[in-house]
């Protein structure tokens, strides 16, 4: 996602609606944080007071009162510094949980179409990582930035106060400073991105082909992978060494030339005492103010980095949150006046429909009816449409042009939710979660209770393997299920679909991975729970086609036949041709 780079301020105003609702949260910080950096610029006056004292001349009074101010100004530090640290960490924390919600709660809403165009891994990443820079900003950057332009600003007119000369002095000694100290963390920056980038990559390359280990192992590419993943962890190494070197280069710079300017100026300042132009406790506080102001400057150049990080994970999270999905829900939406247990009849109208990524038409000028109850089977060639025509049907997408309709309602006018609540659908690629078999199946309809869970697992022959497994339906399937053979998941997926009970039934190949007899008892649940709704089935073998009411046949996007197994048998159209291969095929083996 290419956008202009934004200003750091407009990233930081965008999230503000974050931090609306902890209105009282930000107050308590910003007040803590008021009181931090007067009690830090209040110490040095403190240390003024005592050195000009000088504890020789003064009486016990003098000395209580001097100390117990400092103590004071401690107790105020300590307690505002804490406060402003858990406050400003709190609302950072708060803030992150809250863009990582609604960041996921965007992403999950989209249509297909953006998940096309987007890696998981990438999405992913923008939850975590993208948000974790984010809490930085929110929980340490914009503190800290605050805080050290308020001690640098009031540091440095403390020590105009205390000496014009000896401060125009140091701000020359620390110019020199911090000049090449700021080059120079640009740099270490610049290194630290490199070694982030070097080792994410890595990364990405193990989970790939952890992913795809079967694949990796089947073609004993083991070893080949081991030395590609050697070669990305060594030139992440090398770009850490780079980094560790120009950090360690920095650190002996700031050193040197700090303590330098530091010397420089006591130097020409204890020539100022002894010429008695200042005393010495003004000498200790302007050293102490100077020391703050140094110190403030380096935070500051330390938190412009983070913040330009931070501002570009925030910009690429704002970016996410502004996409709208293609598919939205009507503004005055229909509510389905059927209950969802009654057959709809649907209608598709002169729909003609391309993927959004490819011109090329996938569907042209389809038209059909469907009563209600009716089991109607789609053939047809691979590529012909049959999946897109379920994905319409699901509106996963639009077409660019008909409708399709449910009793006589576009589809269009239902909430996205209520017009998928109408439709139960095994797919040709079957999702299982890492959780046990139980809340597997209950994933059709979330408020089930584990009785109707039992029944509809029964009726999809779910059961019978379920039941030999180490503990049954509380047994865990494993990550996207791969302790499940391909027929048991698609038994699980039927199971989900009975479970669900809807009027309107998508079967696309729901039993293509299943042997003979599971067929047979998957077919009689079907049967059993087609009846009483309307069902389209897209299935490649004539036995489940056979036995539908009616027969559509789907070649290059179009509906080129329709019929009953005789009849179309009789046309001697492709039907009849893909019938007659079926047959050959069965008799050869
Ligand atoms: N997301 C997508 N983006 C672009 N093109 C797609 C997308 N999904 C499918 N297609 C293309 O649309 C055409 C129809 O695909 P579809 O999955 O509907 O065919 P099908 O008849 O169900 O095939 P099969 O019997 O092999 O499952 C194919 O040419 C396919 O490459």
């Amino acid at each position: 996602m290419n956008t202009p780079k934004p200003l750091p301020f407009q990233t930081l105003k965008s999230f503000l609606p974050f931090l609306r609702p902890y209105k009282k949260s930000l107050l308590i910080a910003v007040i803590s944080l008021l009181l931090a950096a007067s009690a830090t610029l209040a110490v040095p006056l403190c240390f003024r007071s005592i050195i000009d004292l000088g504890f020789s001349n003064a009486s016990t009074t003098q000395i209580n009162v001097t100390f117990i101010n400092l103590f004071v100004v401690a107790l105020v530090l300590a307690f505002a510094s804490a406060l402003r640290f858990y406050m400003v960490s709190l609302l950072g924390e708060r803030v992150t949980c809250d863009i990582r919600k609604a960041v996921y709660s965007h992403i999950i809403v989209q249509s297909p179409e953006f998940f096309e165009t987007q890696q998981s891994g990438e999405l992913l990443s923008r939850i975590n990582n993208d948000a974790s820079l984010v809490q930085i900003l929110v929980g340490t950057s914009v503190s800290m930035a605050v805080r050290n332009a308020l001690l640098l600003v009031g540091g440095m007119t403390m020590m105009f106060i205390t000496s014009i000369q000896l401060t125009l002095l140091i701000m020359a000694t620390l110019l020199l400073t911090v000049i090449p100290v700021v080059f120079m963390s640009k740099k270490v920056r610049l290194l630290s991105r490199n070694s982030q980038d070097q080792l994410a990559l890595s990364s990405a390359i193990a989970g790939e082909k952890i992913n795809a280990i079967n694949t990796v192992q089947s073609f004993a590419n083991e070893v080949n992978e081991m030395a590609i993943f050697d070669a990305s962890i060594e030139k992440s190494f090398v770009a850490s060494k780079n980094r560790n070197m120009a950090r360690s280069k920095l650190t002996f710079v700031a050193i040197l030339l700090g303590f330098t300017s530091i010397i420089a100026v006591l130097w020409l300042g204890a020539y100022a005492v002894s010429q008695q132009a200042i005393s010495d406790g003004q000498l200790t506080q302007f050293f102490l103010y100077a020391v703050i102001c140094a110190g403030s400057i380096a935070a500051l150049s330390e938190v412009a980095g983070d913040a330009q990080r931070a501002v570009g994970a925030g910009d690429r999270l704002l970016a996410l949150l502004r996409v709208q999905s293609q598919i939205q829900n009507p503004k005055q939406p229909h509510i389905p006046s059927f209950p969802t247990t009654k057959a709809i009849t649907l209608c598709a109208e002169n729909i003609s429909f391309h993927y959004p990524s490819n011109q090329n038409s996938v569907l042209s000028q389809v038209s059909l009816r469907i009563e209600a109850g009716e089991k109607v089977a789609i053939v047809g060639p691979s590529g012909s449409g049959k999946t897109t025509l379920f994905k319409l049907i699901q509106r996963f997408y639009d077409p660019q042009f008909g409708k399709i309709t449910f009793d006589g309602v576009d589809i269009k006018e239902f909430n996205l939710v209520d017009l998928r609540r109408l439709i139960g659908v095994v797919p040709q690629e079957i999702s299982i979660f890492s959780e046990n078999a139980l809340e597997n199946i209950r994933y059709g309809r979330l408020n089930a209770s584990d009785e109707e869970v039992f029944l509809a697992a029964k009726m999809a022959a779910v059961d019978e393997f379920i039941l030999k497994l180490p503990e049954a339906y509380n047994t865990y399937l494993g990550d996207r299920g791969v302790r499940l053979s391909g027929g048991q998941k698609q038994r699980i997926a039927i199971a989900r679909a009975l479970l669900k009970n809807p009027p309107l039934l998508l079967l696309d190949e729901a039993t293509s991975a299943l042997d003979a007899e599971s067929e047979r008892l998957v077919q009689q649940a079907l049967e059993l729970a087609m009846q009483g709704r309307t069902t389209i089935v897209i299935a490649h073998r004539l036995s489940t086609v056979k036995k539908a009411d009616r027969i559509l046949v789907m070649e290059h996007g179009q509906i080129i036949e329709s019929g009953d197994h005789a009849s179309l048998v009789n046309k001697g159209g492709l039907y009849s041709h893909l019938a007659k291969l079926q047959f050959t095929d069965i008799s050869s083996n």
